[in-house]
């Protein structure tokens, strides 16, 4: 039979687990005090209190607002709330069609931020917490994270979390799918939130890059900075720049990735600067199909090769030759370069990298590629030279060269490891799911994930699309429809 052994004296433990069985060690626990009925009545009531002022400090704005219209009621009658509430409905109508822009960030996003933070992420806080092991429970008392604001965007809601003491980001990220699925959200990154202790949560509740974007509108050649042209957007609606000027660019993409839509965006971008002949674009194109589009172009602003026997390698070499004559030109001159008509600013576009490094049958030529290569990113930073290599295959044995590359883009890869081979280590971890992008050319082509130069956090955005017509037009711009120089 089961039994208990309790004695009330104070400071005595006292045994209190039934046991079955009766040769089992007996466990022991402090003894039970008896509250006064009183004092718990008044606990009780103080804590109620306490709940009271939280609520109205945390929600002292509505409820301000239906206190003072309950007051102007009562003194002056319904009518006078009632017609209050329809003139500010009707004011905030015509805000809201008059600048929508102002209206939704100082009313619209505020509003749905509040609404979202009471009935999403604080009513399912919680349970998410408990099930995704980020709660501690410790002598009974359960410590959970806390949620310290919420922001909302047009596609992305952002929630700053101050963590329980001891715990750090990686905790977060490696249960990153749980608090996606817990909050009913496509995915949630994990970023570094504005002070040690916290972390920002960015649930994705709509995916804003699932439409391509059109071709970005040419400018005039004043307005183009080669320390970030436009060549398409970043997931929050902000145009996604590419640095050019002191950096080489490696993309990496599966086949049918979108490679060719940002080198065409690049293009696209400085033709300005290229009819001006402030920029040249020297072009290799191994595949004889994405570039050989704008060959005419390339040849008349730069130059162009897709010759295989030894065409394309003798293009790199002329440009690490040339790059070294500058070098010479400018050594002890000037540190900082400035496109001139004498010194364009080059940009030697690779369009399949592994195939002058690794695929192409002559070793001869392969080295001789890796070495001109190797001449061209390592030193052509400073004096006016920015490679841009596309590659299909991350691997670390096909582009051994690939930390030569400063600037890096993940278009939708065949594997998960290759994620962090392109965007360096914990990239994957920290939200660049480059591997799980859709294949289905409208929705996944051109959608990558790069660093910016203003976070640790990887970025998603996607290339604008260069349509057949657009690289038309371009060419027409530059040699004439007849194929003579504008
Ligand atoms: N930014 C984009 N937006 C929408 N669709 C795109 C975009 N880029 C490419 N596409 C579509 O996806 C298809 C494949 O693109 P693309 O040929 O540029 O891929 P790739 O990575 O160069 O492939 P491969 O390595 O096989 O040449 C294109 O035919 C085009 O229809």
């Amino acid at each position: 039979m089961a039994w208990e052994f309790r004695k009330l004296g104070p400071g005595e433990n006292v045994a209190v687990e039934a046991a079955d069985d009766p040769f089992a060690p007996p466990k022991w626990a402090p003894p039970v005090w008896h509250m006064p009925e009183g004092l718990v009545l008044l606990v009780n009531a103080l804590r109620g209190l306490l709940a009271l002022v939280v609520f109205c400090v945390r929600n002292i704005v509505p409820l301000s607002a239906a206190g003072g219209l309950a007051w102007l009621g009562y003194s002056y009658g319904w009518p006078v709330p009632v017609g209050l509430v329809i003139l500010a409905g009707a004011g905030l109508g015509a805000w809201y069609v008059a600048d929508r822009a102002s209206f939704l960030r100082w009313v619209g996003w505020p509003v749905r931020s509040r609404w979202r933070l009471v009935r999403v992420y604080r009513r399912d806080w919680q349970p998410v917490m408990v099930t995704a092991g980020l709660s501690r429970t410790h002598k009974r008392r359960e410590y959970l994270p806390a949620i310290v604001k919420v922001r909302c965007g047009p596609t992305t809601d952002r929630v700053l979390v101050r963590m329980l003491k001891g715990q750090a980001p990686d905790a977060w990220e490696a249960v990153a799918a749980n608090l996606a699925h817990g909050f009913g959200a496509s995915l949630c990154r994990v970023r570094s939130g504005d002070r040690p202790g916290r972390v920002w949560l960015e649930f994705v509740r709509k995916d804003a890059l699932a439409t391509p974007v059109p071709a970005l509108p040419l400018v005039d050649a004043a307005e183009v900075d080669l320390s970030g042209v436009p060549v398409g957007r970043c997931e929050d609606g902000s145009p996604w720049r590419l640095r050019l000027l002191g950096t080489h660019v490696l993309i990496a993409g599966a086949t049918g990735a979108g490679k060719g839509s940002v080198l065409w965006s690049v293009v696209r971008a400085v033709l300005p600067l290229m009819l001006a002949g402030l920029v040249e674009v020297w072009a290799i194109d191994p595949k004889r199909m994405e570039l050989s589009f704008g060959r005419a172009l390339f040849e008349r602003y730069g130059r162009y090769s897709s010759d295989p026997d030894g065409g394309m390698v003798a293009l790199l070499e002329d440009a690490a030759a040339d790059m070294n004559a500058r070098a010479d030109e400018f050594a002890g001159v000037t540190r900082s370069f400035a496109p001139s008509h004498e010194h364009p600013f080059r940009i030697i576009i690779v369009d399949e990298l592994a195939f002058l490094t690794a695929y192409c049958p002559s070793k001869d030529l392969r080295r001789r590629a890796e070495s001109a290569l190797a001449i061209l990113t390592s030193q052509g930073r400073s004096v006016g030279y920015c490679v841009i290599g596309a590659q299909q295959d991350a691997r670390k044995e096909v582009n051994n060269l690939r930390n030569l590359f400063p600037t890096r883009i993940a278009l939708r890869l065949d594997e998960d490891e290759q994620v962090d081979m392109v965007l360096g280590d914990g990239s994957r971890d920290r939200g660049a799911f480059a591997d799980q992008i859709s294949p289905v050319p409208e929705i996944g082509a051109g959608v990558g994930f790069v660093r910016l130069e203003t976070s640790p956090d990887p970025v998603r955005v996607r290339a604008a699309y260069v349509s057949d017509d657009d690289i038309r037009h371009m060419v027409a711009l530059g040699v004439g429809e007849s194929g003579e120089a504008a």
